[in-house]
């Protein structure tokens, strides 16, 4: 028989197995909001393109929802993806599932089996020691190095001051990566923020470059292409930088020396695992290497952003940044943040919150569903991959009235009562994000002393930029911001 009739039988066998499988989840998803299928790809063709035209979709199902207020799917060929953008739907798949789909794996190459990528039984044995470095009382100690990456950003942006408008970005990236890295390193004299982040932002873009292009999924297809090599020798960098430090402190400890100073407030990350693993077989090189990445990833890229569009906001609302710069002059006048000021910082809190609700940088993450979990409209199948759509949640206008789209910080001002439930920019549940604390110290110590020292503007594009999903949502354009010292 002709091989090319061979192949096409194949491939519909294959397609009409994949239809019979998926059967019972089709069956349950019947009812729910979703876009024509086509043959074999399903829905697949809507997420084909850019990041642009994935956050375009992603923009129109969360409405879908919010209009029918139940789930929306996807198919993904034949396998089920379920978007959840109702805080209650929400939290019960985050409270039940703890693994993650494949899609997290191609992130394993650096992040190997840290916190973030684990299943969920290596999860539950490391995630108590890797978050303790990130609870209440440790983050107090981290305030030193907060308060002087905060000084060092205002004394970078002041070659900003000319009148000219620009991209506010590198400077956030490179000061959140500098303050996670102190934390992490401690205080390091071969840590060259730079150059890890040129690495740290290759290794971002090839790892989306993959997840965006379905034709590179298959393993042994990605490993013959040059961006296989490429995110190789990045991600040699970013390893071989934390490697060195942890070999010299490893030595350091063999000697009895300890490169802690006195003055220094805090242990490292680093330090901790160290002193972790002299007790804890598990808490070997390799896996101290990958929380370490892990750690550094999640406290960057995201707090970054955040600041990125506080910036942007705050610009275009001049009576915002008054009411801020009367809250710093009252708790703080010109000192330092201290530990105890940040829960005085309550206007603050509300901007950093607003922001996220409007702009949370990761728009919702994925859980794979290893159980059936009966919801109020249907009932998760075995085998789904489930989106908790953050995104969603935050701009509902039935969760948050009709000022929904408006940025107002004020509904988190006594006696307003925001609708935390649908807040969730950290996630929520088991798998949820380990440093808030730490995000939203360091962000209110940089706000307070950015607003104290400068007034910002932003560009009229803004208001009519449109975003794109770049692992962490980007604006297109329109993101460019003018600063001017105040006196
Ligand atoms: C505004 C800042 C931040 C935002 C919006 C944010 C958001 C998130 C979200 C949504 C997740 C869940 C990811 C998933 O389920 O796939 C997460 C997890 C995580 N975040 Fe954050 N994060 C922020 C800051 C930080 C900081 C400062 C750190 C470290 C100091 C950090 C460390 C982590 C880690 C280690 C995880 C994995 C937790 C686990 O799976 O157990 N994050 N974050």
């Amino acid at each position: 028989m002709n091989p090319w009739i061979i192949g096409l039988i194949v491939l519909l066998l294959a397609y009409l197995v994949s239809i019979l499988v998926s059967l019972r989840a089709r069956k349950n998803y019947a009812h729910l909001p979703s876009h024509p299928q086509w043959p074999f790809i399903g829905n697949a063709y809507k997420i084909f393109g850019d990041s642009h035209n994935l956050f375009l979709y992603y923009e129109e199902l969360s409405k879908m929802a919010e209009m029918s207020n139940k789930p929306y799917v996807l198919w993904a060929g034949p396998l089920p993806v379920l978007i959840l953008s109702n805080p209650d739907d929400i939290k019960a798949a985050a409270n039940t599932f703890l693994e993650k789909p494949f899609y997290y794996n191609f992130a394993k190459i650096w992040l190997g089996n840290g916190v973030l990528l684990a299943p969920g039984w290596l999860w539950k044995k490391n995630v108590k020691k890797v978050a303790s470095a990130f609870i209440g009382s440790a983050v107090e100690q981290y305030q030193g190095i907060f308060n002087e990456q905060a000084q060092k950003l205002v004394r970078n942006l002041e070659q900003e001051t000319n009148g000219d408008f620009f991209d506010s970005f590198y400077y956030v990236s490179l000061s959140s990566l500098e303050t996670i890295c102190k934390v992490s390193f401690g205080a390091s004299k071969t840590f060259n923020a730079e150059k890890y982040y040129a690495a740290l932002h290759q290794t971002l873009d090839l790892i989306l470059a993959r997840i965006t292009n379905v034709f590179l999924h298959p393993e042994w297809i990605y490993r013959l292409t040059s961006g296989f090599k490429k995110l190789s020798e990045s991600v040699a960098v970013l390893h071989d930088f934390t490697l060195t430090i942890l070999r010299k402190k490893k030595q350091d400890r063999n000697l009895g020396k300890s490169d802690i100073k006195e003055t220094e407030k805090s242990k490292a990350f680093l330090d901790l695992m160290l002193d972790l693993s002299e007790t804890d077989p598990h808490l070997t090189e390799k896996q101290i290497l990958s929380e370490t990445a892990t750690v550094i990833v999640g406290g960057q890229e995201t707090v970054a952003n955040t600041l990125f569009y506080i910036f942007l906001v705050i610009g275009t609302r001049k009576d915002v940044q008054d009411k801020l710069c009367t809250e710093i002059k009252n708790v703080l006048g010109d000192r330092d943040v201290q530990k105890e000021d940040l829960h005085k910082l309550v206007y603050c809190e509300a901007v950093i919150n607003e922001t996220l609700r409007l702009y949370s940088p990761v728009v919702g993450v994925l859980r794979y569903a290893d159980r059936d979990l009966k919801l109020s409209n249907c009932t998760v199948v075995k085998g789904t991959a489930v989106v908790l759509n953050f995104w969603g949640a935050g701009r509902s206008e039935r969760l948050w009235g009709a000022s929904a789209p408006d940025f107002d910080p004020d509904r988190w001002m006594p006696p307003n009562v925001p609708c935390t439930n649908a807040h969730l920019p950290f996630s929520t549940g088991k798998r949820a994000c380990i440093g808030k604390k730490y995000a939203m110290a360091f962000l209110k110590t940089v706000v307070a002393n950015c607003v104290r020292n400068y007034e910002f503007t932003t560009d009229e594009g803004f208001k009519q930029t449109s975003f794109k999903i770049d692992l962490a949502l980007r604006p297109v354009d329109g993101n460019l911001i003018k600063i001017r010292r105040r006196n």
